[in-house]
């Protein structure tokens, strides 16, 4: 048996100049890491190839066996690049040789048994997942559309009339637990068996499939893009004015405009009720979408009183029916304690399952937080490496748009403050909006909570004439929806300069 940490092959410096080949055996990872900034670009590369791969990232192509990424599958022999600032793994069930070029930092996890790797246990979830879906869908044919007393008996206003659901799974753990991973992971597992889970993200943190400050959740019917830094969860898999290397998915989006939840609690928790009955919605309409579930992202958490209110809420918003806890026995415990004689709005118990923490969860620091944030933010503007979009730009006075603030700070359980007005200046300059799906006449309150119909940038405020320059995905005019300038995230870049 391996002891976590050891029996791993040494890691590797990063290199930008040769082709390496990495034979793996089942259940072994192979851990990278693409640097934000080139670690050797003064070497010289011995082919285009070679040249490519270290300007762009790590070029790795499966020459045999089968491999995966977060349960997305590699098709075999196709070069995959991962772009700069990328920090993910491979990993393979039946043994698999892959081919790598490029500036990477990398190294191999051994495990001498299945056993031994945590990714086990996840195969195994998913596998008990099934059933509860294969279980949902037996119902579903059995009680037929007619029958109503199930519905009047164990549906309440949580199903909004539909039939029986799949699991809706939570995946929870302390911060850097591999929770977006495993949640990513159970979904392209659901999918590549046929289903079509809802994902959702109610950590505002990382936003799928939109941009940070958001919660969200989308149909994941389709396969991920397995070169997506985010895998899959990134702004690329969005409808665009550009084509996309995988099917989009259509989120639905709320702006928190703030980094944490604990920034502004009253709106979170409003936020995630609004996104549960969304969720609710879509399962009301979409057989399949509700026989195969949710799969729940969360904020990090630990036994903190708050952090526990936040989780409970959830659950309870969710109809939450599987909590799965990474790493904290704690954690664990303390969410059994509170929700274990719970019941979901369907009248089932909540399950509560306690997973090992991958050590192979990297570490991710300030910058590479930020270099991602501002990537996911120039390619929702601009595309990526592999489509170039064109947005738009668009000159308009100060008094033909209707931009509201959010209040500087909330009061956390008390009187909630909420958007105001905001006067047009320079402050605003590079910040990126919310435009909200609501009518400038509405009251702000409604605007505030209104689901998101995308983002814009400002892209110059010219105080002087009374103008601002705003960058936006589509064309369409601007002034007749309200747009909210949040807290979060900071403008990092000049988008246009
Ligand atoms: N076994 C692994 N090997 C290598 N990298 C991994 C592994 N598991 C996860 N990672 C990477 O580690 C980083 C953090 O993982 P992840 O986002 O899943 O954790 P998290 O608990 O959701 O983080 P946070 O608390 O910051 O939201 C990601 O870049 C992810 O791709």
């Amino acid at each position: 048996m391996s002891i976590p940490g050891l029996g791993q092959i040494a890691p590797q410096q990063p290199t930008t100049s040769t082709t390496r080949t990495i034979a793996l055996r089942p259940f072994w990872e192979w851990r990278f890491h693409v640097p934000r900034s080139s670690s050797n670009s003064s070497s010289s590369s011995s082919s285009s190839t070679t040249n490519a791969a270290a300007a762009s990232g790590a070029t790795v192509r499966l020459t045999s066996g089968t491999a995966e990424r977060d349960g997305t599958e590699l098709a075999l022999n196709r070069a995959y690049t991962f772009p700069r600032n990328t920090q993910s793994k491979l990993l393979t069930y039946t043994g698999a040789t892959l081919e790598v070029t490029g500036d990477v930092a990398d190294r191999v996890a051994q495990y001498a048994a299945p056993e031994d790797s945590p990714q086990l246990m996840v195969l195994n979830l998913h596998f008990a997942l099934q059933e509860l879906r294969a279980a949902a869908a037996a119902a579903s044919r059995e009680r037929g559309q007619e029958n109503t007393h199930w519905i009047n008996n164990h549906d309440n206003n949580n199903n909004n009339g539909a039939g029986p659901a799949g699991p809706r799974v939570m995946v929870c753990g302390e911060k850097g637990s591999g929770k977006t991973s495993v949640a990513r992971t159970l979904a392209a597992l659901a999918t590549r068996a046929g289903g079509q889970p809802l994902v959702a993200s109610v950590d505002p943190g990382e936003g799928i499939l939109a941009l940070p400050g958001t919660v969200s959740a989308a149909v994941f019917g389709t396969v991920m893009d397995v070169e997506d830094p985010a895998g899959g969860f990134g702004v690329n898999g969005t409808p665009s004015s550009g084509p996309s290397a995988v099917p989009v998915k259509l989120p639905m989006v709320y702006y928190l405009g703030r980094e944490r939840a604990e920034e502004d609690v009253p709106l979170w928790r409003d936020l995630v009720s609004k996104l549960g009955s969304s969720v609710r919605a879509k399962f009301a309409a979409d057989e399949m979408v509700r026989e195969t579930g949710l799969v729940l992202d969360t904020p990090a958490a630990t036994v903190a009183k708050a952090d526990m209110e936040n989780l409970v809420h959830v659950v309870a918003e969710f109809a939450v029916n599987i909590v799965v806890v990474l790493g904290s026995a704690s954690l664990h415990d303390e969410l059994q304690r509170r929700l274990g004689n719970e019941r979901t709005a369907h009248g089932e118990p909540v399950t509560f399952i306690l997973l090992d923490k991958s050590e192979g969860v990297a570490e991710r620091d300030r910058e590479f937080l930020k270099f991602a944030r501002e990537a996911a933010i120039k390619e929702y503007f601009f595309g990526d490496a592999k489509r170039t979009l064109s947005p738009f730009t668009q000159s308009v006075g100060f008094d033909d748009v209707a931009i509201y603030k959010a209040p500087d700070d909330s009061d956390h359980y008390g009187n909630q403050p909420t958007l105001e007005a905001a006067e047009v200046s320079a402050e605003m300059s590079h910040w990126t909006l919310a435009v909200m799906n609501a009518s400038v006449n509405d009251p702000p309150e409604t605007i505030r909570q209104a689901p998101v119909m995308g983002f814009v940038a400002i892209a110059d405020v010219d105080e002087d004439r009374r103008r601002l320059k705003i960058l936006s995905p589509v064309s369409g005019r601007l002034g007749n929806r309200p747009m909210v300038w949040g807290r979060w995230p900071e403008p990092y870049i000049n988008l246009l300069g």
